[in-house]
């Protein structure tokens, strides 16, 4: 059972959760001891020859869960914060993303140690060549394929995908998902984590008999996920009060002009500094709304400030961004929590789609491709929703519980526990 204790670290609450869940499901012991843990980690050191000529040695990580049921897949975050710690918990994430939505694939997740906001482009670019030569023995098209995450995009998917394609010397577009469309990219890629949280905010509306264009949209985070979840409300009619960034938060009660601040957001999702009416990030997350969407980072929503919340759903498009104990006072107070493993499985539903497209060599339509994310989101919705409801099971547990039948199943059938 969850213990009131807001110091675990994500690994160990993620351990906790995992646990309960194959518990629940009548797995043992030996089961939990496995999938507990990554069952790879690899750390690398990378030598990137900086703009004013010096050699800065960057610390990089990738984490492989478990590969029974088929590669490993997961993005890669570029951030000064990233940990190993962290890396292992986001990958066992990955692997219950693709277990909900029924993938065939693990999860793994990368980060390399550094800043790029304060980085030059050539150095990007040694940067990111430089960590696929080091984890090249380990990845790759049917063993783990990266993609993008916190503060990498799809020039960095490419100049990935260009490195690997020179090391196996040949094109290997299904390395990476994530690409520019003309480097084999699929449609939908860059939108679709949003889509699908914007799918999954239908879902809970309708649970909650709130109508989408009568609702207040409260979104905290401007970058890929934040950003394009926010324009997707406001074209739905839905009224979006508040969007932050890492500099602070934009509200007005009356609805944001989202258009307009998408079009001066910087490349990192940065727009409140160009504002002196701003509020706080923890002003934002208590805002009277109806969904509230934290779409930036980890551990937000805390024991701290769980009981202050004035929504009547949260969405999680961000990894991570409610700890245990939020996630027990919320649901106690009747506060519907979408929890990442669901809610953000979209983008790593459509680099399947951009996967399976690089294998077959043919390409889709973008309606194609919003139809199919679309269908599988709330095929996952009605499955995660249905265990709550049926085994009485908080939506995080019932999210791990869809999440990591299907691996611990392979397992079984492999003879590994
Ligand atoms: N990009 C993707 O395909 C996916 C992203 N996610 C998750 O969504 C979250 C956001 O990812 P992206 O949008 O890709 O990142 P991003 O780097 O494009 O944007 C991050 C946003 O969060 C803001 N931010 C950073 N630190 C903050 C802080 N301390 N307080 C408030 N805001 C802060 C940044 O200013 C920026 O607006 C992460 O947790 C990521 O793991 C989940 C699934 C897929
Ligand atoms: O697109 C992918 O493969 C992974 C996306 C990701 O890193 C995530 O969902 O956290």
């Amino acid at each position: 059972m969850y213990e009131p204790k807001e110091t675990l670290s994500m690994l160990a609450s993620t351990q906790i959760v995992i646990e309960d869940a194959l518990t629940k499901l009548g797995f043992g012991e030996d089961m939990i001891e496995l999938l507990k843990d990554p069952m790879r980690v690899l750390t690398v050191r990378i030598p990137v020859r900086m703009d004013d000529g010096h050699v800065r040695v960057f610390k990089g990580y990738r984490a492989q869960h478990n590969d029974a049921v088929g590669p490993t897949k997961g993005g890669v975050r570029f951030h000064p914060d990233v940990n190993e710690e962290e890396v292992k918990a986001l990958s066992i994430w990955m692997s219950l993303k693709c277990g909900i939505a029924n993938l065939p694939y693990g999860g793994g997740k990368g980060g390399i140690i550094c800043d790029p906001r304060k980085m030059s482009l050539r150095e990007l670019e040694r940067l990111s060549r430089g960590y696929v030569r080091a984890i090249s023995q380990l990845v790759g098209p049917t063993k783990d394929i990266p993609a993008p995450d916190v503060m990498t995009n799809s020039q960095i998917m490419a100049w990935m995908m260009d490195e690997y394609s020179r090391i196996r010397e040949f094109d290997s577009p299904g390395f990476i998902t994530g690409k520019p469309l003309v480097l084999g990219g699929s449609h939908g890629r860059e939108t679709a984590t949003a889509r699908g949280v914007a799918v999954m905010i239908h879902e809970a509306l309708k649970v909650n008999g709130i109508a989408l264009h009568d609702a207040r949209v409260v979104v905290q985070g401007f970058g890929n996920a934040g950003s394009f979840l926010a324009k997707f409300m406001h074209d739905s009619g839905a009224k979006v009060i508040a969007i932050s960034d890492v500099h602070g938060a934009l509200y007005n009660e009356d609805g944001l002009d989202i258009n307009d601040l998408i079009d001066r957001r910087d490349s990192f999702g940065a727009v409140t500094n160009l504002f002196k009416n701003t509020i706080s990030n923890e002003q934002l997350l208590e805002l009277e709304c109806d969904v509230l969407v934290p779409a930036a980072i980890e551990n937000q929503i805390t024991a701290h400030n769980a009981h202050k919340l004035r929504t009547k759903v949260i969405v999680e498009a961000a990894n991570g961004p409610t700890t245990l104990e939020a996630t027990r006072i919320v649901t106690e107070r009747g506060i519907l929590l979408i929890p990442d493993v669901l809610a953000s499985a979209g983008g790593v539903i459509v680099s399947y789609f951009e996967w399976v497209q690089n294998n077959q060599g043919y390409y889709w339509t973008e309606a194609e491709v919003e139809h199919k994310l679309r269908e599988m989101m709330i095929r996952g919705f009605n499955q995660v929703y249905q265990i709550h409801e049926t085994k009485g099971v908080n939506m995080r547990l019932a999210a791990y519980m869809a999440g990591v039948q299907k691996m611990a199943q392979a397992v079984q059938y492999r003879g590994w526990v």
